[in-house]
C-alpha cells in the first residue's frame, strides 16, 4: 500500500504519525511509506532516520497527498488539507468531529475514509489510542495551571504547594478517568490539596482505592460543582463521553463565585470543553481572563512535548497502521470490532452516532458500511 505520512501544520504542532520505527515494519512488510521532508523534526527523527527505515522523503506536499491511499497524521485536518483529500484516500487521525461542524461537513463532501484515534475502543471499555496523549494531556495541566496562577500571568499568586504554614492551593479535577488522574497525580505530587469529581461510582472507587485517601473523591453533582467553584484555585476539566460534545459544567453566571485569578484548565477543549466560556486556544496563545478568571484551553497540549507524546501516541497506533495496511481499511475493521467504531466518516457519511446527532445528521452504521 502507498502510505503517506505529512508534516503536521496545526500552530505549535510538533509531532508526527509515524517513527522511522514504525515505517521499518511497513516497509519491512512490502508497503511504500513516503515522508514529508521535515515532518519528524520537530519529535527529534530526521529525514535520513526515515530514509534508513526504508522511507521514501518527499517534498512536495501535493504530490504526497495524491499519491497516497494511507494518510497517517496526528491533528484533524486543517482546511488545506480537507481540500486535498478524495475518495481515494483513507485517513487515520485524531478528529474530534462532535466539536467542529465545518470539518465534518468538509469531510463528508471530500468522499475520503475518516477513521479517528479517539473512538478506538478496548477490551476495558477504554479508549486505546486516546489514552498515552490524555495521560500526557493530564499531567501538563497541571504544569500549565500551576504557571498560570502566577501573577504575571493574570492569576491569583497562589503557589500550589504552599510554603510551611501557608496552605497548599485546591485543585479539583472534573472527571477521573486518564487525563483526570493523571493530573491529580501530577497534583498530588507537587503537594497540593486535590479533588476528582466525576459521575461514575465504579471510577470513584478505583481513585479511592488506588490513593488512599490522599485524594478526594466526590460524585459529581450540581451541588459539588457549586462547592468546588467557590473553594479551587485551578479547576481541570477533564470531562468524556466518548465522541459527543462535552457537557457544560461550570458556567459563566458561576465564575463569579470564583476567588479572583483562579484558574480553568479546559483539557476537554478537543470536545467543545467542559467550561461555558472555554474557546480554543493555541500554545502561542494558550490562556486568556474571563471575568477575571484565567482560562488555559489549547486543543494539543501534548504537541507541545513531541519527542515523548510522538514515541506514546506511535506506540498505541502502530498495530492499528500494520492493520489497515496489510489488509485495506474495509477487511481490517471488520476484523477487529474495537477498531470499527473508530469509523467516523464513509463515502460522504457519519458513521458514529454520537457525531451525527451532534448536527441532526442521519448516521450510517459502521458494520453495514465495511461488510459492502
Ligand atoms: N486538550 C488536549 O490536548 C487533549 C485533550 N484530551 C481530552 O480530554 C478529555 C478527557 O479524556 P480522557 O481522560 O481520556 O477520558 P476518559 O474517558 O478516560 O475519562 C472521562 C471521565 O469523565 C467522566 N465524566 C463524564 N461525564 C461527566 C460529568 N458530567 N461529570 C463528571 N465526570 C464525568 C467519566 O465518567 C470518565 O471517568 C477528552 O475530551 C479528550 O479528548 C485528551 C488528550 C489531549
Ligand atoms: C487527543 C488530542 O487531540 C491530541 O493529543 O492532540
Ligand atoms: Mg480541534
Amino acid at each position: 500500500m502507498e502510505i503517506a505520512v505529512p508534516k503536521e501544520i496545526k500552530n505549535h504542532e510538533y509531532r508526527v504519525a509515524l517513527t522511522p520505527t514504525g515505517a521499518r515494519e511497513l516497509t519491512g512488510r512490502g508497503h511504500t511509506v513516503w515522508i514529508q521532508a521535515g515532518a519528524g523534526e520537530g519529535a527529534g527523527f530526521s529525514d535520513s532516520d526515515y530514509e534508513a527505515a526504508g522511507a521514501k522523503v518527499e517534498a512536495d506536499v501535493e504530490a504526497l497527498w495524491q499519491n497516497a491511499e494511507l494518510i497517517l497524521k496526528v491533528k484533524e485536518p486543517q482546511s488545506e488539507e480537507v481540500a486535498r483529500l478524495t475518495p481515494n484516500h483513507t485517513l487515520f487521525t485524531y478528529l474530534h468531529l462532535a466539536a467542529e461542524e465545518t470539518l465534518t461537513k468538509g469531510l463528508m463532501a471530500s468522499g475520503a475514509t475518516c477513521i479517528a484515534y479517539e473512538t478506538i475502543t478496548d477490551v476495558r471499555g477504554g479508549l486505546p489510542l486516546l489514552a498515552p496523549m490524555s495521560t500526557v494531556a493530564g499531567r501538563m495541566a497541571v504544569q500549565a495551571g500551576a504557571h498560570s496562577l502566577e501573577k504575571a500571568q493574570g492569576g491569583s499568586g497562589v503557589l500550589l504547594p504552599g510554603v510551611p504554614g501557608v496552605a497548599p492551593g485546591k485543585v479539583t479535577v472534573i472527571g477521573g478517568g486518564v487525563v483526570g488522574e493523571n493530573a491529580a497525580r501530577m497534583a498530588l505530587g507537587l503537594g497540593a490539596d486535590v479533588t476528582i469529581l466525576d459521575k461514575s461510582i465504579a471510577r470513584l472507587e478505583v481513585l479511592d482505592d488506588r490513593y488512599q485517601g490522599r485524594i478526594r473523591t466526590v460524585y459529581s453533582t450540581a451541588d459539588a460543582l457549586d462547592q468546588a467553584v467557590k473553594e479551587s484555585d485551578l479547576i481541570i476539566g477533564a470531562v468524556l463521553i466518548p465522541g459527543a460534545a462535552a457537557p457544560k459544567l461550570v458556567t459563566r453566571a458561576m465564575l463569579v463565585d470564583m476567588q479572583p485569578g483562579s484558574v480553568l484548565v479546559d483539557v476537554a477543549i478537543d470536545q467543545g470543553g467542559c467550561f461555558e466560556t472555554s474557546k480554543p486556544t493555541t500554545h502561542a496563545e494558550p490562556t486568556y481572563i474571563v471575568d477575571g478568571i484565567v482560562h488555559y484551553c489549547v486543543a494539543n497540549m501534548p504537541g507541545a512535548v513531541a519527542r515523548t507524546s510522538t514515541l506514546g501516541l506511535t506506540n498505541a497506533t502502530l498495530p492499528f497502521v500494520l492493520a489497515l495496511a496489510d489488509k485495506g481499511w474495509q477487511r481490517a475493521l471488520k476484523d477487529d470490532p474495537h477498531f470499527l467504531p473508530g469509523l467516523n466518516i464513509h463515502g460522504g457519511q457519519v458513521t458514529y452516532h454520537a457525531v451525527a446527532e451532534a448536527f441532526g445528521l442521519e448516521s450510517a452504521d459502521p458494520a453495514s458500511v465495511v461488510a459492502r
